[in-house]
């Protein structure tokens, strides 16, 4: 550490030196208590005299404002961040300097400074002042009329209200201070570190208000000064506060030189290039300081190594943001112990301006800094946005934005909100420079809602500990391990009682409540001890009770977040025994399953049984019975080569070729259609049809029983509908050797002829066919007539016309048979001119296909047994191919068979 007599002799290493004036003093007698300051100084000790409280609360004497009060002392205990406005008198213009020269003038090397641009012609201005608290922003009338068509519909003014105070352009340094400064060197003073802030566009006033010229000093000498002046005026004094107070300053810059990073300058004589870690910078001087002619020469020293530059829009621009540290350190030297008492530091940084390039004309480097300079305050500006948006609502995470830049990362505890922060914003209000005021008013007003409820930044002085214990928390307990509070409570007080120690000591560790119920004047009267002793312990307690609070806070999180783990793990559980109890009801679902699937095995294994017998061979039948007694009866014969499925192709065309229109007495059978289903009466009566099972449908798949039934019924008529043919009823007939089966309807056709669209798919696997016979029954006589089944050749897949000329047909009709292209199985039936001249009670029809298909019971049991692969609305193309080997049955024929055996006769 230098001594500060040595640092006085600084090297200014950018700017050149300044000529020292003596700084202006508000009143004669406060000059002389200056001088008298630093005589008194120069011959006193480094430490200073104790700083009381109360002559700071008495009312300054260098203005008429109301005294300060400390913002810790404010009843709210949640103060907001306090932002204050300082509007530049509008005939401030920046003088031009003259351009520095020498080494030390880097940045205005080779070049004069330029002169700033004066606006001409526009006096008007843009910001006024309302009231302490509030300002009207107003914009400044458009130059041309396009841009004022533009905008009209703007908001042409706005109010921003809330401030702590606005100062008014023509108010004094010693005013702002009275304002800003003092409430923060009270806190200073009591032990709490605080950070004031200048923040503003280019020129407007920021290092004006905060270091200010030798003849209106600013914040900074203003605060040393009275620093100072309290300290020797006090040591003077008789006082009981037996800790003298020792301070020291630190100023460093960030700057960016040619836009390659950041860098960190010591500002200190013979300062050098510094680095961040975490929060603290390595290597930064502290100069020690006991005068207050010590501390401004530091301040001035710092100030002219400070990078600046001329722009246009400011002569001497600050080109990095600068931080002056004043810490006060107070100790203990009783009883030859040198023990720290805690610290306080006050942080004053005053930000190089944001900067727009139009207006400073910057080119080059120049420029380079500008973006460094824009982004610092962009960055800085992120973080309180975002520490405001963290306390309106806590779920929004506190963005790092503080890790963009040198500046937020060595002032992060202020900037989230873990320590106080002062803002003091400054604005030009020339009509100029509405972009500029605007832009800074709508980002940092909402500033002024930041709170500051969780403070952790309290270090004590004796005087304040005794009034107010629990709010005590020392400077830098962080750092320290409770283990090593412990060991310096000992060694500070080796004559003290040591029952009485152990007793406060418990006090503070079991019950932190009973610790602020102990007046320090009973403590004072009941112990031996002398005050600074008591001090010192209570201030160790101190570091005791928030090593304790910290414990205590850790612990609530942890319950906390053991108790919302705990309920995770229940609802896991729940869900878990939920799920326990699907998985039993899965397991019985799946033992019945189980057991139907051995029942339907055991089952098929019966049926599997008949695959030994002889398959019967098909028999088609088809018959049609009349009321009176008279029958119709076709019975296809098997054929001899019925055991492949084309055989059985052929013998469906020869069926379909067989279907012939039969007479039988009165009753005139027009035609019938087995595979085209249909049928159509002449004449009223009673009918009863027998639908044949339809064994071609079976060839193709053996599996599929009983298909359809489809039965239609309509009258040919032009006035008749279907309900003029009434269905009496209907029966299936199986014979037990499974040979043949039928259905038969019994239909009811009293007025007029009408068609029947029957059928009926009864599907086997393919045997063999026998012969066909036709039988005409009649109960008075019976007639028959055989005939051999007819094929004209044509198969499944031929889709022309087929003639149906079967020469053997009773009643020697011709049919004309229609395949139907789609379903290559359904015929239309027309009768041929032969049939109408031959029947002259005939009447042509319109045949119509079957709109309604049903499903026979058999059907959806055959499904059932059979499973899925069994589809019988498939095509019967896309159905599996029947096995060709006549002599073995399908378990589907077989249980199909067993189907119709069961069905009611
Ligand atoms: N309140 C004021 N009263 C009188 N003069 C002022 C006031 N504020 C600023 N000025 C003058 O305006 C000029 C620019 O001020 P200053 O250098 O403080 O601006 P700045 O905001 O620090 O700019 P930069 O950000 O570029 O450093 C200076 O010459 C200063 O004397």
């Amino acid at each position: 550490m230098t001594s500060p007599r040595s640092t006085t002799t600084c090297t200014a290493r950018r700017n050149p030196p300044r000529r020292a004036r003596e700084p202006p003093s508000s009143s004669s007698s406060s000059s002389s208590s200056t001088v008298a300051v630093a005589g008194a100084a120069a011959a006193a000790p480094t430490q200073i005299a104790p700083f009381p409280l109360d002559d700071l609360l008495l009312p300054s004497s260098s203005s008429s404002f109301p005294p300060p009060q400390p913002y810790s002392n404010t009843s709210d205990a949640s103060l907001n961040l306090r932002v204050f406005l300082r509007v530049r008198p509008l005939d401030a213009a920046p003088r031009p300097r003259r351009n520095p020269s020498g080494a030390d003038s880097k940045l205005l090397r080779g070049r004069s400074a330029p002169r700033p641009k004066v606006a001409k012609g526009k006096s008007g201005v843009c910001l006024i002042v309302n009231s302490a608290s509030s300002v009207t922003l107003s914009a400044p009338p458009p130059l041309s009329s396009t841009s004022a068509l533009l905008d009209s519909k703007r908001i042409k003014s706005e109010v921003y209200n809330g401030f702590s105070f606005v100062f008014p352009p023509e108010s004094r340094q010693p005013e702002v201070f009275d304002r800003v400064m003092d409430p923060l060197l009270v806190d200073f003073m009591s032990g709490k570190s605080s950070l004031l802030v200048a923040m503003g566009p280019t020129g407007s006033g920021k290092t004006h208000t905060m270091f200010g010229c030798p003849r209106d000093p600013g914040m900074v000498p203003l605060a040393l000064k009275k620093i100072f002046s309290y300290a020797v005026g006090n040591a003077a004094r008789t006082t009981d506060d037996n800790f003298p107070r020792t301070y020291y300053i630190s100023m460093f810059e960030i700057y960016s030189e040619r836009g390659k990073g950041e860098r960190i300058l010591d500002l200190c004589p013979d300062g050098v290039d510094l680095s961040i870690h975490q929060l603290t910078i390595k290597g930064l001087r502290e100069v020690m300081i006991s005068t207050l002619a010590e501390a401004e020469s530091l301040v001035a020293c710092g100030m002219l190594k400070r990078t600046t530059a001329a722009t246009n829009a400011n002569s001497q621009s600050s080109r990095s943001q600068c931080i002056i540290n004043i810490r006060c350190d107070r100790k203990s030297l009783l009883d030859g112990n040198d023990l720290s008492l805690g610290s306080a530091v006050l942080t004053i940084a005053d930000l190089a301006g944001a900067e727009r390039e139009k207006k400073t004309g910057n080119q080059g480097s120049r420029l380079l800094e500008s973006n460094f300079i824009n982004n610092t305050s962009m960055v800085f500006g992120l973080c309180l946005r975002s520490l405001l948006e963290h306390q309106k609502n806590p779920r929004k995470p506190l963005q790092k934005h503080f890790k963009n830049s040198l500046l937020t990362r060595y002032l992060r505890d202020y900037l989230e909100g873990r320590k106080r922060m002062t803002l003091i914003l400054t604005v030009k209000p020339g009509e100029d420079d509405y972009l500029d005021t605007s832009f800074l008013l709508r980002k940092a007003s909402p500033y002024m809602k930041i709170k500051y409820s969780n403070l952790d930044d309290f270090s004590g002085l004796s005087s304040q500990k005794r009034s107010n214990l629990t709010l005590i928390c020392p400077e830098n307990f962080k750092r320290r391990k409770l283990n090593d509070l412990e060991l310096a409570v000992e060694n500070c007080d080796a004559s003290a009682n040591e029952d009485s120690r152990e007793s406060k000591r418990d006090i503070v560790v079991d019950d932190s409540e009973k610790l602020q119920e102990i007046e320090p004047s009973q403590v004072l009267n009941s112990s031996s001890e002398s005050l600074a002793t008591l001090d010192s312990k209570v201030g160790h307690y101190d570091d005791l009770y928030a090593q304790l609070q910290r414990v205590t806070r850790n612990e609530m999180i942890m319950r906390n977040f053991a108790k919302a783990l705990w309920q995770v793990l229940k609802q896991y559980k729940q869900k878990l025994l939920e799920s326990e109890g699907a998985i039993e009801i899965l397991k019985e679902t799946i033992g019945k399953k189980d057991n139907e699937i051995m029942e339907l095995q055991k089952k098929l294994e019966e049926l599997s049984s008949y695959s030994s017998c002889q398959m019967p061979l098909f028999v088609e039948e088809f018959s049609c019975r009349v009321d009176d007694q008279s029958t119709c009866h076709a019975t296809r014969p098997q054929t001899a080569n019925s055991d492949t499925a084309d055989s059985v192709a052929s013998s469906d065309s020869r069926w379909q070729n067989n279907v012939e229109p039969i007479e039988q007495g009165s009753k005139n059978v027009l035609s019938r259609d087995y595979g085209g289903k249909n049928i159509e009466f002449g004449e009223s009566g009673v009918w009863e049809i027998s639908c044949p099972v339809d064994l071609t449908e079976s060839a193709n798949d053996p599996l599929i029983g009983s298909e359809e039934t489809c039965v239609e019924a309509e009258g040919v008529a032009s006035n008749d509908t279907a309900s003029d043919l009434h269905q009496i009823g209907h029966k299936e007939e199986v014979n037990n050797s499974n040979t043949d089966c039928s259905y038969s309807l019994v239909l009811e056709s009293p007025k007029h002829p009408a068609k029947v669209q029957c059928s009926e798919r009864l599907l086997y696997e393919p045997h063999g066919y026998q012969e066909i016979n036709q039988e005409h029954n009649d109960s008075k006589g019976l007639k028959s007539a055989q005939s051999e089944s007819m094929c004209n050749g044509s198969s499944k897949g031929n889709k022309g016309p087929i003639l149906a000329n079967d020469s053997k047909r009773p009643l020697g009709s011709d049919v004309l048979l229609n395949e139907d292209p789609e379903t290559k199985n359904e015929f239309q039936v027309k009768e041929l001119p032969e049939r109408e001249k031959h029947d002259s009670t005939s009447k042509p029809c319109n045949v119509k296909k079957s709109k309604r298909r049903l499903l026979p019971a058999s059907t959806m049991l055959l499904k059932e047994f059979t499973g899925p692969d069994i589809d019988t609305d498939k095509p019967k193309q896309e159905r599996p191919k029947a096995s060709a080997e006549g002599t073995g049955r399908s378990n589907g024929s077989i249980s199909l068979i067993r189907l119709l055996n069961a069905l009611p006769k």
